[in-house]
């Protein structure tokens, strides 16, 4: 079984019992974070030269359906430096999630035209794994559940396979329980969610967590969240943002995706982006934001 997840991609071989089933392959970049702050801070990272330094360059792209080669991406640009939150706005089927897809290599999509420059390589040629390691992280919009495997396994496994390629000794089950058990408080979950089958049986708000959970264990230097507020209560997405917030640091980036400003009052964006007919059409401050929270998409729309 072949699955695409957000920063894992990954194939498990199922055995007759489920607890023995097999990752292949599993490899995720961490550089573990600092611990949670409550305010999104805003800073960037600099050169010698003063100027904050390039991590994203998203230029001209475009992008179809592989399957039906239907267009969804026209032409996106957009431009990230360590240490900034982006914001991705738009109404529902502009490509927002298409474009995040399309950043961490989802098959589902062709790339017909363009280019993104990632940390100075050229990121159309990296597999989504390398993208993975040099990185990236994508929390889904809809985490999906993986059968059989418990959450600690899934961690401990993805840690560990970073672990060796980075030619560090693998944690035991032991030693990564004692790793990952205060990354609970960050997300506000209870211990026994660790034992748990991946997202098997979560409601909405709890794999929202586990996806959180799962960036507090790895790392990541883009970390992109696709609605990573919708069906949280508001003390969930009080918990998702303090622990987004406390993985910020200098050297690293938010891109996320939301329809509500009541995400960007929690992680405040440096800027936020409209994403209108598989193009960004507007960029801005969290006034945007405001705007169309009072004034709906007419108040901005190109069209
Ligand atoms: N794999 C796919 N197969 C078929 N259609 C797709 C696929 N991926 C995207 N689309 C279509 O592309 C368009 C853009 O979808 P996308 O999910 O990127 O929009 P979005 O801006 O994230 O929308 P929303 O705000 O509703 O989540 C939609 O019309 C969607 O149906």
């Amino acid at each position: 079984m072949a699955l695409f997840t957000p920063s894992f991609s990954f194939k498990i071989s199922a055995s007759s019992s489920p607890r023995r089933c097999r990752f292949v392959k599993a490899r995720r970049s961490f550089t573990l974070r600092a611990a949670v702050a409550v305010e999104s801070p805003s800073f960037s990272s600099a050169d010698r030269d003063g100027a904050p330094k390039l991590l994203l360059e998203v230029k001209d792209l475009s992008a179809v359906i592989a399957e039906s080669k239907q267009p969804i991406l026209k032409g996106v640009n957009l431009t990230v430096h360590e240490g900034e939150v982006h914001a991705v706005m738009g109404k529902n089927g502009s490509g927002k999630s298409t474009f995040a897809k399309v950043l961490v290599g989802h098959p589902d999509y062709e790339i017909t035209g363009g280019s993104i420059t990632y940390k100075g390589q050229d990121l159309l040629e990296m597999e989504p794994e390398e993208r993975a390691l040099a990185g990236l992280f994508m929390s889904f919009q809809s985490p999906v559940e993986i059968p059989g495997v418990s959450n600690i396994d899934f961690l401990n496994m993805a840690y560990n396979a970073r672990r060796r390629k980075l030619g560090l000794p693998e944690l035991g089950p032991i030693e990564f329980y004692g790793y990952v058990a205060p990354k609970l408080e960050i997300v506000n979950m209870k211990i026994d969610f660790l034992n748990r089958n991946v997202n098997e049986g979560f409601s909405g708000g709890e794999r929202k967590r586990n996806e959180i959970l799962q960036l507090a264990v790895l790392g990541a230097e883009l970390s992109i969240l696709d609605e990573i507020d919708s069906g949280l209560d508001v003390d969930a997405l009080r918990d998702v943002a303090k622990a987004v917030n406390g993985l910020l640091t200098p050297n690293n980036s938010v891109l996320m995706i939301t329809h509500y400003l009541r995400l960007l009052e929690f992680i405040k964006p440096t800027y936020i982006h409209i994403m209108e007919n598989g193009r960004i059409v507007k960029t801005g401050d969290i006034s945007i934001a405001e705007i169309l929270e009072r004034e709906g998409y007419k108040a901005i729309s190109n069209t």
